[in-house]
């Protein structure tokens, strides 16, 4: 087993996934990032984004390595590999799905208490977090009384409150509204940036994609090659650098 290079937080190499079905999710996919990169994986829908977050992220038992920090994270136990995700990773799914019988502070607080942190010292990062991404105002309503814009908004302040080592983060701004999209996928990298925290974003919108580092494509459950362009605009710019991906 050869280690992954240093600068790499994530490594994955050969990654395999089968579903039960024999549909093939990913078929030999490797790639490293680095410590505070924002990383895009781009491709058309069915290309094997999800199953790759989901095989990174430890959800999907593929073949092949995934390391994290120089550490194995394909020979950890199960158990080993739940605490991994519940101490140093977050995860932004493209449906919110939140705990209807919590309040929306509650539920942005869950993963500081499940790691540790009493509940007042939860309540003051959530509801922090909560005003970062213009939903504070609703911290003591319940999900059911928001729209699903409002708890996407809710899902992405609890993925970032613990400041997690790594994000996960699927399609996170698709069930917002166009006018909404910017600014929550702004305040996402922006925090991302500030904490120093690594982000893997799926994505199928070049757009989105421009604000990451880089990018990776993929198409059929393969990468395929990316191509670096310069910045598209000062805001580009200052947010990350844009590239674009050619299939080969
Ligand atoms: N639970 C499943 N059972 C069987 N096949 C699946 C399952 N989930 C995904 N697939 C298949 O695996 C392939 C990759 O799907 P995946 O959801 O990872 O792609 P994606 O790029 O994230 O697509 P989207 O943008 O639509 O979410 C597709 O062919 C898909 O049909």
């Amino acid at each position: 087993m050869v280690a992954p290079p240093d600068n790499d937080v994530l490594w994955a190499r050969s990654l395999q996934y089968r579903y039960d079905d024999g549909s093939p999710g990913l078929s030999g996919v490797s790639l490293g990032v680095r410590e505070s990169e924002i990383l895009a994986v781009g491709g058309p829908r069915g290309s094997g984004k999800t199953t790759l977050l989901r095989c990174l992220a430890g959800l999907l038992p593929a073949a092949g390595e995934v390391w994290f920090n120089s550490v194995p994270v394909h020979t950890m136990s199960p158990v080993a590999r739940e605490r991994l995700r519940r101490d140093r990773f977050g995860w932004v799914d493209p449906e919110p799905v939140l705990v209807p019988e919590l309040t929306v502070w509650e539920n942005a607080a869950l993963p500081l208490m499940l790691r540790g942190a009493g509940r007042g010292r939860a309540r003051t990062v959530a509801l922090e977090w909560l005003e970062r991404l213009d939903i504070g105002e609703r911290a003591r309503s319940h999900p059911a009384e928001l729209t699903h814009a409002e708890r996407q908004r809710v899902c992405i302040a609890r993925a970032l409150a613990p400041a997690p080592s790594l994000l996960f983060a699927d399609e996170p701004t698709a069930p917002l509204h166009r006018a909404d999209r910017a600014h929550v996928l702004r305040t996402l990298i922006t925090a991302a940036r500030s904490h120093g925290i690594t982000v893997v974003l799926a994505t199928h919108d070049p757009q989105t994609a421009a604000l990451a580092d880089r990018t990776v494509s993929l198409l059929d459950g393969r990468r395929v090659r990316t191509v670096h362009l310069p910045p598209v605009s000062a805001t580009a710019e200052t947010e990350g650098r844009a590239t674009c991906s050619l299939s080969v």
